[in-house]
């Protein structure tokens, strides 16, 4: 109930000039004053009374309006029309604070909304802007409404539209009233003061307003936070699904750039995984679009192999949640990583990194850079957390299938050597020789086996390099493991680099997988460098490197790789002879002859002739199923007496085609080659050979397809050089027993 008496104490003037004139003019004036008092009195309580009624209707009203209120445009509509209603505004602002890195959302809302940017009212109205952190003390300052100029106001938000349109229509003051909900400030409303002055008596009302738009508001942040969860709950669930698919970095490379970016704002990702070494890591998985790549050191920085505990992965590393870095700042302490110096060159300005681990070993880590800075709300930090719990499962799946898939090559190649070194077994399983020159290759091959020391092998081709070679493995400590071959002559030049260190996938067209090399594959064992005076110089440099280091280094990859391998070298040439002649490095030369054993040509032993072909014999007749008990004397004697050019290989195929071609259980005749260049037939009791029509057919045929290197049709095929159809010649082949390993 008013005092009435104090409101027309309010009136003092006006009561006075009354009861003057009604003094001066009217006696009974007194008694009629009395009256209108009483009814003045009557008529300001009741106008009172009517005035808060309608308050309180206004207000009931807008908790109505305002309880139906789901989003932030059935705000603005409800309390734009009340406050338009109530105290005839025409703009207002709201901003919504959130304490989180200092981000704020501004919604305005005003009609002819003028923006500095020529933005228009619907790119500006609920746009989001930083505020800095001394206006945001500042607000924290005020309680109640508080007036402030407009240069002031535009001052603390030089972006908003809405004190832009304020200011063209030449507003210079505004309120700003604290909008509060349960002792929480939510953010503040901007009025116009004209307002407040006209409307002096109706604050009460205005209070009541904002704590109606303080609880809609509260509820709205609420209701946004419930939906932005939602939506962040599906998102995660669809890439969970998406990344519990992925089974290759390809795959997981898509899902990064189709899902987690958009998702996350970020400008690009990378994933860095622990190298061999353990103290090192490199990229795992690179973004196609990092800005970086225009860097001029992108690609040191791409390939380089970084320190676990460098300044920045150290905190990662000791943090189980994700950390957040401002670029700036990190570029201005020493020692900063060269990712970071060219990612912030590159206009990045904040990184989040998640660590990679598995208990408590961690195994690598996902950064993200942001283009913008303050951007990372507290919401996200803990969205990136639990996509990086499923990026590192991935991951870790990832690397264990490549693992799995090396192991599976590895294995697979093991099983070829394996095989092949069954079989090289079985035929290697005697060594044969009596002679002198060839008890010598014993005593140094059992001399050099029991120790890791390098083995040159020199000799004239089929004199037995392989064979002393395997012999020197199968003697060694290095038995149980693999004894790896490598053919120097029989790859080309581009491809040895990558047979022997393996490559990196992509590190060469047609690198379509990573893959081990020999060396690799020879750990722990021994690896057979055969025909090694055939190896191109520039790879020399590179195999003295690795046999002095005792390391090698992939095709593409990064890094270096231990291995401890066993190397034995063979060749035909005469290496001396082709390091005078500048095609073998001396280096290369010295570091290989440590202990050299020289196989004897067969001529110069040529008394494991009769031993040698009987074990051939023996070999060859089993094979065929033939049962051949004798050599004739004469077979034997043009052995004696050939020059074997080709040594124990040829005379082992000579043995074997000779069984080919004879009957009955002797084997009377060796089918010698007729006198080729370089090949002198030394016989001195030239017997005129009797042989038959198909046998001289048979060895014609052979000589010519040999020469043709077994091209039978064509021009200047065997065919055309023996002037028969190929036809005749196909079915002169069938009918003679020809066969392809004949022409070895
Ligand atoms: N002492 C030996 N006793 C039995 N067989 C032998 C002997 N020496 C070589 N051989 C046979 O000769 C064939 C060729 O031997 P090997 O491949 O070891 O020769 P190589 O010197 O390495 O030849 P290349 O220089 O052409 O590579 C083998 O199949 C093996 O059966």
């Amino acid at each position: 109930m008013p005092d009435t008496d104090n409101v027309i104490s309010a009136y003092p003037s006006k009561i006075k000039d009354l009861s003057t004139l009604f003094n001066e003019h009217f006696e009974c004036i007194d008694g009629l004053a009395e009256k209108f008092k009483a009814a003045l009195k009557e008529h300001i309580v009741s106008d009172f009374f009517q005035g808060d009624e309608d308050e309180k209707t206004i207000l009931l009203d807008l908790s109505n309006q305002i309880a139906a209120i789901k989003n932030k445009d059935d705000l603005f509509g409800v309390v734009h029309a009340s406050l338009e209603t109530l105290f005839n505004v025409q703009g207002f602002a709201i901003i919504v604070v959130n304490k989180t890195n200092n981000i704020h959302r501004v919604y305005e809302f005003g009609q002819e909304t003028y923006h500095p940017n020529g933005k228009s009212l619907n790119d500006t109205a609920f746009e989001t802007v930083s505020i800095s952190k001394s206006v945001l003390m500042q607000l924290a300052a005020i309680s109640g409404p508080v007036v402030i100029e407009l240069a002031e106001a535009i001052d603390l938000f030089p972006d908003m539209a809405y004190l832009h349109t304020c200011k063209n229509k030449g507003v210079d003051k505004f309120a700003v009233i604290t909008l509060e909900a349960a002792g929480d400030i939510l953010g503040y409303l901007l009025l116009t003061t004209e307002l407040l002055a006209t409307e002096a008596l109706r604050i009460n009302l205005l209070a009541g307003v904002c704590s109606q738009l303080s609880i809609a508001l509260s509820n709205i942040i609420l209701i946004e936070e419930v939906l932005r969860w939602r939506n962040e709950m599906e998102l995660l669930l669809s890439v969970n699904t998406a990344i519990a698919s992925v089974r290759s970095t390809e795959e997981l490379a898509k899902v990064i750039k189709d899902q987690l970016k958009q998702l996350l704002g970020c400008s690009h990702t990378l994933i860095a995984v622990r190298d061999a070494n353990k103290h090192t890591v490199s990229a795992f998985l690179l973004d196609e679009d990092a800005r970086a790549k225009a860097h001029p050191a992108y690609s040191d920085a791409k390939d380089g192999q970084y320190p676990l505990n460098d300044s920045v992965l150290q905190q990662a590393m000791n943090s189980d949640l994700p950390v957040w870095f401002d670029l700036d700042e990190l570029v201005s302490q020493p020692d900063v990583p060269l990712y970071i110096k060219i990612n912030h060159e590159s206009g990045l300005k904040e990184l989040i990194i998640c660590r990679f681990s598995k208990g408590e070993d961690v195994f690598g880590f996902w950064l993200l850079y942001f283009e913008e800075k303050q951007l990372i709300t507290e919401s996200k930090l803990k969205l990136i957390q639990s996509l990086s719990y499923q990026l590192c499962i991935s991951v870790a799946n990832i690397i264990a299938n490549q693992e799995i898939d090396r192991y599976k090559r590895q294995l697979e190649e093991e099983t070829i050597y394996l095989k092949e070194e069954i079989e090289v077994n079985q035929n290697y399983a005697e060594i044969i020789g009596e002679s002198p020159a060839m008890q010598r290759t014993f005593r140094l091959v059992t001399q050099v086996s029991r120790s890791d020391s390098t083995v040159l092998i020199l000799g004239e081709t089929g004199t037995g390099k392989e064979l002393i070679a395997r012999a020197i493995h199968n003697n060694s400590p290095r038995k149980n493991k693999l004894m790896v071959k490598v053919n120097c002559a029989a790859l080309p030049a581009n491809l040895i680099e990558s047979e022997l260190f393996g490559h990196e996938k992509g590190s060469f067209t047609g690198a379509t997988e990573r893959r081990l090399g020999k060396f690799e594959l020879a750990n722990n064992g021994t690896l057979f460098l055969d025909e090694i005076g055939e190896m191109p110089l520039e790879l020399q440099v590179k195999l003295l490197r690795a046999l002095q280091e005792k390391e090698i280094e992939r095709v593409g990859g990064r890094g270096t790789i231990k291995v401890d391998v066993r190397i034995i070298a063979a060749t035909n040439r005469d290496l001396e002879k082709e390091v005078d002649e500048g095609r073998f490095r001396s280096d290369l030369y010295y570091r290989l002859n440590i202990f050299p054993i020289h196989l004897p040509a067969l001529r110069d032993r040529k008394e494991d002739i009769p031993m040698l072909a009987t074990h051939f014999i023996h070999r060859y007749s089993k094979k065929t199923g033939r049962q051949i008990t004798t050599l004739g004397n004469k077979a034997l004697q043009d052995m004696m007496h050939y020059s074997w050019p080709g040594n124990i290989r040829e005379l082992e195929h000579l043995i074997e085609r000779s069984i080919l071609l004879s009957s009955g259980d002797a084997l009377k005749q060796i089918h010698l080659p007729t006198t080729k260049p370089g090949h002198i037939i030394t016989t001195t009791n030239w017997e005129v050979p009797l042989k038959t029509i198909d046998e001289n057919e048979c060895e014609h045929i052979l000589r010519i397809l040999k020469y043709c290197q077994g091209r039978i049709s064509g021009q200047g095929g065997a065919a055309d050089i023996l002037g028969v159809p190929a036809s005749t010649l196909n079915s002169k082949i069938k009918r003679l027993g020809i066969k392809k390993e004949h022409l070895v």
